[in-house]
């Protein structure tokens, strides 16, 4: 694919994965506000976040090539989770995770002054039981804080997922498979 993006993201998983799809592309981050509206489910949410992402950056000015926005957040129970906002919350959090499956939600959106397309792509985590020590001591290592779901499958949270079925990538941050499919549908259009 020869069409070059931009990423609307301050991550650094984000842009290290669109540049496994050999995408030309630009990061700039963009402030967009996260808090769920009242009731909104988490397959809405993540949608509409990414899609926020997206115009935002259009909105900021970057209007010659679809700006990239995406959004993660893990499902439990049908509630939605995003980053720790503390300690007490990243416990409660890895507490309920501990034992289970839960979904991972990606979405993916492209944006320009006049369009927007978006998906969102759903994997399911299992995770064995956790111990106390095993949660206190993860927290310490700093890796938790910026993870939605408090948890990063590439690193060392690696160690605590037994399964996974669906798209490691969109665990990660960004689906490869399903961005570039994305890319070309938008381009289609
Ligand atoms: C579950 C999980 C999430 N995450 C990350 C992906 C996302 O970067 C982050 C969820 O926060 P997001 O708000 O989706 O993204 P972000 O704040 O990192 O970046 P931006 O909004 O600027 O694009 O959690 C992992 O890196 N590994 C994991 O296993």
């Amino acid at each position: 694919m020869t069409t070059a993006v931009y990423l609307a993201s301050a991550s650094p998983r984000r842009k290290e994965l669109l540049s496994q799809l050999g995408i030309e592309f630009e990061q700039f981050s963009v402030d967009a506000d996260e808090t769920p509206l009242a009731n909104e489910q988490p397959h809405a949410l993540v949608e509409r976040l990414a899609r926020l992402k997206a115009q935002t950056g259009v909105a900021l000015g970057y209007t010659d090539r679809p700006v990239l926005g995406s959004d993660t957040v893990v499902v439990i129970d049908n509630e939605s989770l995003g980053k720790p906002r503390d300690k007490n919350d990243f416990i409660t959090t890895l507490k309920r995770l501990s034992g289970n499956t839960h979904q991972v939600l990606t979405a993916v959106a492209f944006a320009t002054q006049t369009d927007v397309l978006s998906c969102v792509v759903s994997t399911d985590v299992t995770f064995k039981t956790l111990s106390d020590e095993e949660i206190n001591s993860y927290w310490e290592s700093n890796e938790p804080q910026d993870k939605a779901g408090g948890y990063g499958i590439q690193g060392l949270g690696g160690r605590f997922v037994t399964h996974i079925a669906g798209s490691y990538f969109a665990v990660v941050g960004l689906p490869l498979y399903e961005t570039e499919q994305l890319l070309q549908a938008f381009l289609r259009r």
